[in-house]
């Protein structure tokens, strides 16, 4: 099998939306600070973006959470790799996600932090692919809603290839047999 990758969404595109997101939610946040929770490693890149688009006083953490592995059906258990490195009570913690596919790894995550009494808790996702669902998971911000196929680009991988695609792609799979 080798496969290839078509253009879902363009860099011009991603970035477009990625300003307007930086508008709607500084302008949610205003007079406060946020503090982003980047989830790696697949929100990295969207979170990097996007911090450059807010206009209130930002910090940021990460955290390191994985469920797929090297697959592309999501395994059902979410491993925390890495904490986060400070302690979040009191801040407005905005988690900062590149896809939100079968809910999983967010429903785990948010009611990981919320145990840990931040002041407020929304989630931004850039991505969503709401006809995937298996746990309800409650979106604030999102890019770009996308249909059920595994994409790539913007943080996302397939077998940990592609993170660095600046634009959204789909994978295709193609058989070398069959050719
Ligand atoms: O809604 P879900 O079905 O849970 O899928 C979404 C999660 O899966 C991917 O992470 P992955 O576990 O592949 O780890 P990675 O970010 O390190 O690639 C993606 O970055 C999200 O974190
Ligand atoms: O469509 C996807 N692509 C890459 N990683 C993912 N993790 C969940 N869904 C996806
Ligand atoms: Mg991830």
């Amino acid at each position: 099998m080798s496969e290839k990758v078509r253009v879902l969404i363009s860099e011009e595109e991603v970035e477009k939306r990625i300003c307007e997101m930086g508008k709607e939610i500084s302008e949610y946040y205003k007079g406060e600070e946020v503090h982003l929770v980047s989830v790696l490693r697949g929100g990295v890149f969207f979170t990097c973006q996007l911090a450059k688009r807010l206009s209130v006083p930002v910090s940021l953490d990460f955290m390191s959470v994985s469920s797929y592995g090297n697959d592309t059906k999501s395994s059902g258990v979410v491993k925390v790799i890495k904490d986060l490195d400070d302690a979040i009570e009191g801040k407005n913690v905005l988690v900062v996600e590149d896809i939100v596919d079968s809910g999983r790894t967010l429903s785990y995550l948010l009611e990981n932090l919320k145990s840990r009494k931040p002041k407020s808790l929304r989630l931004c996702t850039l991505l969503d692919k709401p006809e995937c669902r298996v746990t309800d998971v409650h979106v604030d911000y999102t890019g770009f809603q996308i249909p059920d196929e595994f994409v790539v680009g913007y943080g996302l991988d397939y077998m940990q290839h592609y993170r660095n695609f600046p634009y959204v792609g789909v994978v295709e799979l193609e058989d070398e047999a069959a050719k």
